[in-house]
């Protein structure tokens, strides 16, 4: 794919001289030093780079839960950094879904319950019986969080971002607490629900070897993209080598 012609259309994602600043003076973090990028609709794009190098930083901005010092992101035709905390709010809840390393699911409610939470008050929601059949999961509908494993809850937290169809799946370090077999078990989850509902994933991660799965590659060093790299022929989570 040539990126340079990509039109509006086909962009979920662009920024331009997007810059995050935590505090001021002397004690200023510079989290995001000016980040220029594109992504495309329904692309795999996997964000590597040293641990403070600013990856959560960009997802947190991309995703509406939090604000640019300076510079420009956009979703689509609508741009988020002129958003009020309102229509935020609205991007979020219509667009979005997010997964992070700790499932953060409700001990005391099924499977099946905890995805209802989120589509009950979706807009359009497949229904929860749908979205953890997705993420094969079917059989465990009624299951607690204790009685599932570590990558089966991650399956139900994926199931919760899902069910509410967004457009984009923002995954902060979905299989860091998971070993390399229930690790490669969940990316294929995200894997198939790229290619079955088109939706455009997001990961960040510390195991490089997912950057096989990629269709493009961010390298992230100290506040900056160092450099990017687009994969004509990503692999299937199957075949990565951890
Ligand atoms: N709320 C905050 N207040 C002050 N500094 C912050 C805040 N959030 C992040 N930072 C700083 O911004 C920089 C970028 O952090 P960020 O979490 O984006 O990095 P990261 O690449 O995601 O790191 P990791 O891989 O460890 O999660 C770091 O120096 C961090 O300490």
């Amino acid at each position: 794919m040539v990126y340079e012609t990509m039109s509006q259309q086909e962009l979920a994602f662009r920024a331009h001289g997007l810059t995050k600043t935590y505090g001021e003076g002397r004690s200023a973090v510079h989290a995001l030093r000016g980040v220029d990028l594109e992504i495309g609709r329904g692309e795999i794009v996997v964000l590597l780079g040293p641990s403070g190098s600013g990856k959560s930083t960009l997802l947190n901005i991309l995703g509406g839960l939090d604000k640019a010092s300076a510079g420009e992101a956009w979703f689509e035709g609508h741009c988020l950094t002129s958003m009020t905390d309102r229509a935020l709010t609205g991007y979020r809840r219509n667009h979005v879904g997010f997964v992070f390393q700790f499932y953060n699911l409700m001990p005391s409610l099924t499977a099946r319950e905890n995805v209802e939470l989120v589509t009950e008050i979706a807009k359009h929601p497949m229904s929860p019986e749908d979205a953890l059949h997705l993420v094969g999961l079917g059989a465990r509908l009624d299951h607690f969080p204790a009685q599932l494993s570590g990558g089966e809850q991650q399956r139900v937290a994926i199931a919760r971002a899902v069910a509410k169809q967004p457009d984009v799946l923002f995954c902060d370090e979905p299989t860091g607490a998971l070993d390399s077999t229930t690790g490669r078990a969940v990316l294929r989850v995200l894997q198939d629900v790229n290619e079955k509902l088109g939706t455009t994933v997001l990961i960040i991660t510390h195991a490089a070897a997912t950057a096989a799965m990629a269709d493009r590659v961010i390298h992230f060093a100290d506040g900056a993209i160092r450099d990017v790299v687009l994969n004509d022929a990503p692999l299937s989570a199957e075949e990565i080598e951890w």
